[in-house]
Parts: C-alpha cells; structure tokens; sequence
C-alpha cells in the first residue's frame, strides 16, 4: 500500500513515520509539509538518518492519484478541511489526524474552531475513528477523522460506564492533563521550556476545541443530549494524557462489578488493559506506544464513579490510533506495525 504524508515534519507526521517504516505492508511514497519542500526530513529530524532518507515535496494531485493509495493528514485544523475534497472526489482515502472532520454539525465547528466548517458531502463520508468504538464503520469506510488526543482517553475510559448505564451522563466531569508534545512542534510562548519546566497550568477552561467532540459521542452512547465539563492542564513532561473521570453512580455498585464489566467490554480490544482494583495507571505506562490504561474505583462514600485513562497523545491519541484505523480499513490485523512495549521507565 502506498503512503503519502501531509505535515510530516509535526510531531503527528513525524510518529507516522517512526511506525510506518517498519510496518510490513505499507510504503511510504509522499512526504509533504507547507514551509520545507525540497528539504530531507533528515535535516529536521536527524534520528530518521538512515532509516528515511526522504524528499519533502510540494503536496500535487496528480502525483497523488498517480502514486498514493492512502493520505494521511496531520496538518493544523482549518488545513485539511480545504485540501481533502478533491481527494476524496479523486478516490483516495484518507485519514485526517485533525479535528476538520471530527464534528458532524458543521455549525459545531464553526462555534468552537472559530472556522468555516468542511463541506456537508466530506462530513458525511467521514467516519470518527475512535477503532474500539467504530470497528465495522471503519471497515468500509474511505474517510476517517482520527479523534482528539483527550477525547480518545476520555471516551475510553466512559463509555463502558455509559453503554451499561451506570452513570448519570450530565454528571460527567473531566480532569485532563496532557504532555507539551501535544501542542505540536511549534514553539510559543506558553509552550516555551521556562514556562512549562516545574510548573502546571490549566487552559482553555470551558472553552476547549474537544468539549464538543466528547459531548458528540457520549450522547450518542448515552442516547440522550449531555454536556461535561471538561477541564486541560499542562504538565512538564513530553508525551502522555491523564484523563480522570468523575460521575454520579444511578444505583450504588460494587468496584469489583465495575472492573469486571470493564474487562468484559473491552476483552476484544488488545489495545485497551484494565487495571486491578486498588491500582491506577501512569503515563509512563503506556509511553510510546498505542495502549490505553484504563483504572477504576467506586467512591461509596460520595457515590461517584471515578475512572482514570491514559495514553500517549501522539500514539493512541494521533498517529497509531490513525495506523490501527488503517490496519482496519484494509482488513489487516489490528496491530500490525503497532505492536511496541512502552518505553519504562
Ligand atoms: N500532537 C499531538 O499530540 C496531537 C495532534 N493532533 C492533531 O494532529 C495535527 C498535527 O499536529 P502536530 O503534528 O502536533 O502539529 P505540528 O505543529 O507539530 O505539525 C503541523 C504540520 O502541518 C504542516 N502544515 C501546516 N500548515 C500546512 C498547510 N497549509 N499545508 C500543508 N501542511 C501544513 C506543518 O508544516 P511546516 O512545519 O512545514 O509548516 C507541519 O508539518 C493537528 O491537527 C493536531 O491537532 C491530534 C492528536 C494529538
Ligand atoms: C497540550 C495541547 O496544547 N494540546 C492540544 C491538543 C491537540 C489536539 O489534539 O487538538 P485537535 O483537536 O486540534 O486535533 C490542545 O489542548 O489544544
């Protein structure tokens, strides 16, 4: 299979590339990015010397249909949105690690991304490529919009609770915190070393890009209309996502009851482990690769469930998320090329 890379030289397009060189059936073809043409992704990134020695080029449909198979976008949200049209008309499929395509209501969107929203025929193609929820969809499916890195630990870690309507879904309140790889390569003021080293910071309260991509899915399970609220940290550390949990239990439930619905619900999905009871999961547990940890605990006192998941953002939060939805759409084994122990300690 032929692989082609728009923003490959950002943290997304750059862990593409760290497991798509060694999976077994895909090539990489097309390396593109807005400011680097011409430029060896070695120049930027000097590990990748003698592993892919690889050309940016300028992003051409034509080259496209004539030597790519499967397009992945890891490019900034409002970028993919105006490129991908043409290709899904040109028959390539595509999978979009940005949040373009993740809201079906473009009016959702435009509120929230403060943007124009994708065409209604791309948003209607696009399949929400949370793999472990959308399996069968994604199968068929020839436009996938990879999720956010906070949604993919959130809804991992809620909606089994949900499915078995254990929790009141407007009770939901959600603790984030997440790495500085999560902000992209892109240096700014609030990503810069001094301000995040020894320091936490909460942002976006109330107003963050994901609320709405969380609340899409969990009403849906839920199957009625729920709001959360949805809370982000900056921690210093480089990769990983801590997502907890807090709701109110509708009927007062034993832990044990809990986990072991947990586990039965996910017995499938190797990608997802459920901790013990009275154990919790690290980001350093699932570094570097595509696992989601995910510990439970039941509150008796307070009557809450609380739930903790982890991941690590550019994995299963973005790149091996994005390459286990492609193993999925060409019906090869989930795993394939994903299949790293995390990187402890
Ligand atoms: N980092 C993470 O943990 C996660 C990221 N995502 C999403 O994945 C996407 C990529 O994120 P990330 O890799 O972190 O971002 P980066 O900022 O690290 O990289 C962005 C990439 O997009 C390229 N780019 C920017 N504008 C254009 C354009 N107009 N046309 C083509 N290429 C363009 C940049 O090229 P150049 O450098 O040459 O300008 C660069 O290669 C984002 O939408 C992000 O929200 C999703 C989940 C997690
Ligand atoms: C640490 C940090 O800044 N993280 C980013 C998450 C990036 C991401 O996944 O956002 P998209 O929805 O655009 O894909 C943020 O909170 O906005």
């Amino acid at each position: 299979m032929k692989i082609g890379i728009v923003g490959a030289n950002g943290y997304g397009g750059v862990e593409l590339i760290r497991y798509l060189v060694n999976h077994p059936y895909v090539e990489i073809k097309l390396l593109a990015s807005h400011s680097s043409n011409g430029n060896s992704i070695v120049e930027q990134y000097p590990h990748l010397q003698g592993i892919l020695e690889m050309n940016i080029s300028e992003l051409n449909i034509e080259d496209v249909k004539e030597n790519i198979d499967v397009l992945f976008f890891a490019t900034p949200s409002g970028v993919s949105k105006e490129l991908i049209p043409q290709y899904i008309e040109a028959g390539i499929k595509i999978i979009d690690l940005s949040g373009d395509l993740r809201l079906q209501d473009g009016s959702l969107y435009e509120g929230w991304y403060k943007n124009t929203p994708a065409p209604p025929f791309a948003l209607d193609k696009a399949i929400y490529g949370l793999t472990e929820l959308n399996r069968e969809l994604i199968k068929e499916a020839t436009l996938v919009a990879n999720p956010g890195c906070y949604p993919t630990a959130t809804l991992l870690g809620l909606i089994p609770a949900l499915q078995h309507k254990l929790i009141d879904g407007n009770s939901i309140v959600i603790d984030g915190k997440s790495g500085i790889s999560g902000a992209g390569r892109k240096t700014s003021a609030t990503t810069h070393y001094s301000e995040i080293n020894e320091n936490v910071k909460a942002y976006k309260l109330g107003k963050h890009q994901h609320i709405p991509e969380i609340e899409q899915i969990v009403s849906q399970i839920g199957n009625e209309n729920i709001t959360v609220t949805f809370s982000t940290h900056l921690v210093p550390m480089t990769r990983g996502i801590m997502c907890t949990m807090y709701a109110n239990l509708k009927e007062p439930i034993n832990e044990s009851k809990v986990i072991s619905l947990y586990e039965d619900y996910y017995k499938d999905d190797y990608f997802v482990r459920i901790r013990k009871g009275g154990t919790w999961p690290a980001t350093k547990e699932v570094t570097g690769s595509n696992f989601c940890d995910i510990g439970i605990t039941v509150d008796e006192r307070t009557n809450k469930l609380i739930i903790v998941a982890v991941i690590d953002n550019v994995v299963k939060g973005a790149a091996g998320q994005a390459i286990q939805n492609l193993n999925v759409m060409y019906g090869w084994d989930e795993k394939t090329g994903l299949q790293t122990t995390p990187l402890f300690p």
